[in-house]
């Protein structure tokens, strides 16, 4: 907030005096804050908004296609004016339905123009754009409209639409709902179609939207990010315009992406757009260097991302782990069913590609002609990634073996890392600075901090820079508990740098379990060793925290309807192998869950000790555990957009089964407990 205060002088003449600066947070969505300038570098350039960066690109590349998608069979694009025009005349639209300054658009759909239109027209007209995950249930995307106080939610179909219906009653800042594909399925006062909501500000004047873009400043918010819950309630993230414009500018120089002037970099839009990290790479990168965003189909994670991967073949890639995890398992079941010959050409070009790029990390001189003609450009063919020279990886952990995996098909996956606090990415490896596992060097014009080391280097990864979020609206607290003093970020993160700098993620603080006893155990090393010496588990959740004892609940691998992504009790034909090979007959989850499979409870009982055996102390062992009845999933509310496990959420799921393992402490091994606690 700017204060400027008036007061009289003694002589009798009013005194202005210039207003305060403003500070480096704030939690007020009409606030401002104090600008991380540097004195020099990247961290020096001017600041601009939304739409300055937006102007300057349509400037430029103004006839260059911006976005492209595909309608039935026909090819579609729009370029960057009429992308602008399409966001301004939706601004207008925005503020005949009653937007006010500093008030949330709510945007709740699959990634397509009118998101995207949504968002920067939300911006234009001086509102928030506000993301709401399509996984949101009526009461979460009730909290997150009420939050922002969103006077417009703009919904993808009839399902989306029904629940914003639900909660409509109460939400007393809601003016209008704008529903953009397919027919209303019924008329109603204030819900428009896409067309009728375009056409409000088609013939609008434009004087009054000027004088509101002309009246925004950079260290004013635009654009609200809901974190996914993974540590608690969701808090909404204020991004400035300078925090989007300076940090698309900032990724772009570092990664080298190429200048629409030159070639045209594509990217294709696919992971949910109210994640940072899928809104950055989209939205403001690709704008910022005049590049193409091509969308993919809603079922794109469900199996039709390879195919549009195809047909856009993108030149910059970003998936989440679990993408290139799918890719991994859907390339080992291919390569399992092909022919001897094939399968011998592959694991010999995969252990060239591996052992080559390893050396190349160590700056070895290199030849692998052969194995590149034979598999590796059929392999990236077949992916869609034969252009794609930038591949990534990000917003959570991925495994070595994975990254492995890529590495031997000749796909180096350079990893980001970051937050929705540091407007996605802090630091990114690239092919010339790169270190397996490592998650790279930061931005240019951002510095990172550990903090609290211990004697093996780890300390919490704190960030600073022009990324830096303004605050948690409405929440100071919080705000404070994440900037200190100085105004670093703590990240909540534990992490060590080698001494070039680069970056290795070695937990994290955020979830840490302290027992009752006063124990600090991180979970993610124990559930990960459970999840390996029992492959047919497919989610393990620690629990512990001021508990007396460690607990887990387990999940058993089971198929997933490919429509809507829900868990089923049919086991995946791994599971039934495996089950096979323990002596049970089991097919399905619930003929395990509960206890209800001796064969898979001894085979689970004994994993348990193995990671037990290895444990660095009695407080690190599992004492009981206990199999679900469902799988965790995104829809399911136990996993977060980019399948971290919501442990908050899942403590609440599960509180009778958590409090069955702790209400009688000296309690006998049952079935479903086989060990008692010590
Ligand atoms: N490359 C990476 N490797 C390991 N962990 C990562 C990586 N990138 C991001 N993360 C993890 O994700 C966190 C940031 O998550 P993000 O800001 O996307 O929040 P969220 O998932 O929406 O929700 P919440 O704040 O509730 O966790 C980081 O603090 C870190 O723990």
């Amino acid at each position: 907030m700017l204060f400027c205060c008036i007061f009289k002088h003694p002589a009798g003449n009013s005194l202005s005096v210039p207003p305060a600066e403003p500070r480096l947070w704030t939690t007020q969505r009409d606030g401002e804050v104090k600008l991380r300038m540097e004195e020099s570098g990247l961290a020096a350039e001017p600041a601009l908004t939304v739409n300055q960066m937006f102007v300057s690109t349509v400037e430029r590349y103004g006839e260059y296609t911006a976005l492209r998608w595909k309608e039935g069979d026909q090819q579609k694009s729009l370029k960057y004016k009429d992308y602008y025009q399409t966001c301004r005349t939706a601004a207008k639209s925005f503020l005949k339905l009653g937007l006010e300054r500093y008030h949330g658009v709510g945007i709740l759909g699959f990634n397509s123009v009118e998101w995207f239109v949504t968002d920067i027209g939300a911006i234009l007209a001086g509102g928030f754009a506000v993301g709401i995950y399509t996984t949101n249930s009526p009461e979460a995307c009730q909290y997150v409209a009420e939050n922002s106080k969103a006077n417009i939610i703009v919904v993808e179909n009839h399902k989306q639409l029904q629940k914003i219906l639900q909660i409509e009653d109460k939400l007393p800042h809601l003016k209008a709902i704008v529903q953009y594909k397919d027919e209303l399925k019924e008329k109603r006062p204030n819900l428009y179609t896409w067309a009728e909501f375009l056409e409000l500000g088609r013939d609008e004047p434009d004087a009054p939207l000027d004088a509101i873009i002309a009246s925004q400043k950079p260290n004013q918010c635009c654009s609200l990010i809901y974190t996914s819950g993974t540590t608690g309630q969701p808090k909404g993230v204020m991004l400035s315009h300078d925090n989007l414009t300076w940090t698309a500018y900032s990724t772009s120089k570092h990664v080298n992406l190429t200048a629409a002037s030159q070639a045209q970099e594509v990217v294709v839009s696919y992971l949910p757009l109210s994640h940072i990290a899928a809104q950055m790479v989209d939205i403001w990168i690709t704008m910022k260097i005049g590049g193409v965003t091509y969308f993919a189909q809603p079922d794109a994670l469900k199996g039709s991302l390879v195919d549009t991967l195809k047909e856009a073949r993108p030149t910059a890639f970003m998936g989440v782990p679990r993408v290139w995890e799918k890719m991994q398992e859907k390339m080992k079941a291919v390569g399992a069913k092909s022919s001897t010959v094939r399968r011998k050409v592959a694991a010999w070009a995969k252990d060239v590609g591996l052992r080559t790029n390893l050396s190349k990390l160590n700056h070895a001189p290199v030849s692998y002609h052969i194995a590149k003609k034979l598999v590796f450009k059929k392999v990236r063919k077949a992916l869609g990634l034969d252009r794609c020279t930038k591949c990534y990886t990000g917003a959570a952990p991925i495994t070595k073996d994975t990254l492995e995996f890529f590495l031997s098909l000749n796909i180096p996956l350079c990893e980001l890392y970051g937050m929705s606090e540091s407007s996605g990415p802090h630091t990114i490896s690239r092919h010339d600075a790169f270190r397996l596992t490592s998650c790279g060097i930061e931005l240019p014009g951002c510095k990172t901090k550990l903090h609290n080391k211990d004697e093996e280097g780890n300390g919490e990864i704190c960030f600073w820079g022009r990324h830096i979020f303004m605050g948690y609206l409405n929440m100071p607290d919080k705000t404070e508990e994440a900037l200190d003093a100085e105004g670093w970020l703590h990240s909540g993160d534990l992490g060590k740098q080698d001494e070039n700098g680069f970056l290795f993620i070695t937990g994290r603080i955020k979830e840490l379990i302290i027992t009752a006893g006063g124990e600090n155990i991180p979970p993610v090393p124990i559930e990960d060793a459970v999840k390996e010496a029992v492959p047919l588990i497919s989610n393990a959740m620690l629990i512990g925290d001021k508990r007396k004892f460690l607990s887990m609940l387990l999940t058993i691998k089971c198929q997933v309807n490919p429509d809507t992504g829900d868990p089923q009790d049919e086991l995946t034909p791994e599971a039934v192998e495996l089950c096979r090979q323990l002596g049970s007959k089991a097919v399905r989850v619930s003929e395990i869950a509960g206890g209800r499979d001796p064969a898979v409870n001894a085979a689970i009982q004994e994993g348990i000790k193995r990671v037990n055996e290895n444990s660095t102390s009695n407080a690190q062992r599992i004492q009981k555990w206990v199999i679900l009845d469902r799988d965790f999933s995104v829809g399911g509310g136990e996993l977060g957009p980019t399948m971290k496990l919501k442990r908050p959420v899942v403590v609440k799921m599960y509180k009778e089964q958590i409090d069955n393992f702790y209400k009688d402490v000296a309690s006998p091994a049952t079935p479903d407990n086989p060990l008692p606690p010590k």
